[in-house]
């Protein structure tokens, strides 16, 4: 009966919106500070949706330990209904047969060890040019972006590992693109109006704009990833080089047929595209921008990052082979995750049956988000949680595989991001490499402390302003 339950607690609401005034620009800051009062357990009413929100390590390991099944399904929301051709894709699937099966597919097709060690010259390809770019500005003594920079070589690694090119001769140029992902990305973060005031709330968002702007950023990478795939479809591949994403999706296709349990179509081939761009570019980068912004803050740590690099690497760079043997890097690689999750409330899940969390009832259909952001710096998980320190690391078993609840920003239980290894090669790879070949200073009497560390926040939390630095050269490398 419906008054023997006990709900979690939440703040006061308004009529018609709930909380959804409580949100704020900074979603991930204003609900941790909400479960400062409220608890780690938090009903909230956005609009019409009754939403959970989780906020410490332990609340998350009753979770995922004993509700991942009756809490893995994602809502049916306006902008990621869109993106993903209507739930064609892996991120945004709501639980069901076609979740199964295209993420089982794409588990064994495209994220094994195999196929991510296949693509690793591509990695140090890649990281190798934008070495070559730094050090070619470098002799100006101009400060670079490195936001910019990490951004292209992310976006430039997915596209070769997807589409076997980078941009070049594209119908989109490499800006561009970054424009229309970066606008998609804040569509599907910011919580639409339409998606929790069902009646008036469409008119809010074509009003402000979301509307206009996401339909503009879908017909945008809808033409490319076609213009791409009609490509890989004419193109005639030589047998010797590897299969890259688009080729395995395509193979998919042509070998389901309409009796198979997955049936694969050419949207549901764009949608995997899209959620690979989606999830893969933005994370990586951000991860990248927001652990050089922390090194050159502590000077202390950088310090050392590089002793640590410089005395075990004797070539002028590092291969990803190398990367096993620089455990101080995984520690400030932790570090980062920890203080700085791309994605501040992991993606959000809906409840398919009722269940107990922390004594409270859950009801089914309600939305769920937990706040990783918050638990990362909660106190009762950490010491001393706001201070940049990759020691804490040491002598600890800590990892961000899905099993420490008090660290998971890539997620846990059957919705836990499939592209760890990818992403984590990427970002150590790009950082072992700068801080090898160059030392890297703030510009113009710039001081530690005078760092912009403003936060924009989409699905991912990025870093505001661009965060521009002055390198030089210290390693000669072909
Ligand atoms: C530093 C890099 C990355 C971070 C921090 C990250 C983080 C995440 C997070 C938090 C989720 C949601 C998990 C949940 O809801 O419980 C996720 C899902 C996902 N990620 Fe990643 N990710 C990264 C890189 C990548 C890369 C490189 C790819 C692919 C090439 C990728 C593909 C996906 C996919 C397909 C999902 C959806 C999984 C599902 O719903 O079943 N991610 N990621």
């Amino acid at each position: 009966k419906p008054n023997n339950k006990l709900l979690p607690p939440g703040p006061p609401k308004l009529p018609l919106l709930g909380h959804l005034h409580l949100l704020g620009s900074l979603p991930h800051r204003s609900l941790s500070q909400l479960s400062k009062k409220y608890g780690p357990v938090m009903l909230l009413q956005l609009g019409s949706v009754p939403t959970i929100v989780i906020s410490s390590a332990a609340a998350a390991r009753e979770l995922f330990k004993f509700h991942d099944l009756a809490s893995c399904s994602r809502p049916r929301l306006a902008g990621s209904g869109r993106l993903s051709y209507n739930y064609l894709d892996i991120s945004f699937s709501p639980y069901g047969d076609h979740w199964r099966n295209v993420r089982k597919i794409c588990m064994l097709e495209l994220f094994t060890s195999r196929r991510v060690e296949s693509f690793r010259e591509i990695r140090e390809e890649e990281v190798g040019r934008l070495l070559n770019s730094i050090s070619q500005s470098s002799s100006s003594s101009a400060p670079i972006d490195l936001s910019e920079k990490s951004y292209s070589l992310t976006a430039n690694i997915i596209t070769r590992v997807a589409f076997g090119s980078i941009f070049s001769g594209g119908k989109l140029d490499d800006e561009h693109f970054q424009h229309v992902m970066h606008s998609a990305l804040a569509a599907i973060g910011s919580f639409s109006m339409t998606d929790f005031i069902p009646t008036f709330g469409w008119i809010i968002d074509r009003l402000n704009g979301v509307h206009g702007r996401l339909e503009k950023s879908f017909a945008e990478m809808d033409a490319f990833f076609q213009h791409v795939v009609e490509d890989r479809i004419n193109f005639k591949k030589s047998s010797k080089k590897e299969e890259n994403i688009v080729d395995v999706l395509l193979r998919m296709e042509r070998e389901s047929s309409e009796s198979d349990a997955l049936k694969v179509t050419k949207d549901c081939v764009k949608a995997l595209i899209m959620d690979i761009f989606l999830a893969g570019v933005e994370t990586g980068a951000g991860t990248i921008v927001w652990a050089m912004t922390e090194l050159v803050r502590n000077p202390r740590v950088m310090k050392k990052l590089q002793h640590e690099i410089r005395s075990c690497i004797k070539e002028g760079s590092v291969k990803e082979i190398n990367l096993e043997k620089l455990e101080y890097l995984k520690m400030v690689v932790k570090e980062v995750l920890r203080l700085h999750p791309p994605v501040p409330l992991l993606l959000p899940r809906e409840t398919i049956c009722p269940f107990k969390l922390n004594g409270y009832d859950i009801d089914p259909k309600s939305h769920l988000h937990i706040n990783v952001w918050a638990i990362g710096r909660d106190p009762q998980s950490w010491t001393d949680p706001e201070e940049f320190f990759p020691e804490r690391f040491i002598e600890s078993n800590v990892d961000y595989k899905g099993q420490n609840f008090e660290l998971i920003p890539f997620g846990g239980g059957r919705r836990i991001c499939p592209g760890i290894n990818m992403g984590t090669l990427t970002v150590e790879l790009a950082l072992a490499n700068l801080f090898l070949c160059f030392d890297w200073k703030l510009p113009n009497g710039m001081k530690e402390e005078d760092i912009d560390m403003e936060e924009e926040v989409g699905l991912t939390i990025t870093k505001k302003s661009p965060l521009k630095l002055i390198p030089s050269f210290q390693l000669i490398f072909s």
